[in-house]
């Protein structure tokens, strides 16, 4: 399947279980893939019939900034959903990375991948 994606898209945002997480933002990285049929858009030379990578980098900044979560979990199962809502794709996947996190690693994160129902 074709797939639109979007690579290390940061965020800076309150994140994380720990009370001093609360206190201030930081930095998480998404990788995210959509399948989407990409023919028509070629054919046609026509955004409408794509996933507008920008806008969904624009809806996933604003909402990892709109209500702050503890789990990395909660926050991409949260933006699956959306993803999946408000974009024509019936299935994505998205990686999250929190490199602060575990200061002896390079990072660490984690993956979905979720279809519509
Ligand atoms: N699987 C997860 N493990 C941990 C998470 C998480 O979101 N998912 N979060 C934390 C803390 O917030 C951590 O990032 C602070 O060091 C710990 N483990």
């Amino acid at each position: 399947m074709d797939k639109v994606y979007i690579s290390q898209l940061r965020v800076d945002t309150i994140i994380g279980v720990y009370d001093f997480e609360k206190e201030s933002k930081q930095s998480l990285y998404f990788d995210i893939e959509m399948d989407c049929d990409l023919r028509q858009a070629a054919q046609s030379d026509d955004l409408s019939y794509t996933i507008d990578y920008a806008l969904v980098s624009q809806r996933v900044t604003e909402h990892c900034l709109a209500k702050p979560v503890e789990l990395l979990e909660t926050l991409v199962e949260q933006l699956a959903a959306l993803i999946l809502n408000e974009f024509n794709t019936p299935k994505v996947a998205i990686t999250v990375s929190k490199p602060a996190a575990v200061p002896a690693a390079q990072t660490v994160g984690v993956k979905i991948v979720r279809s519509q129902s």
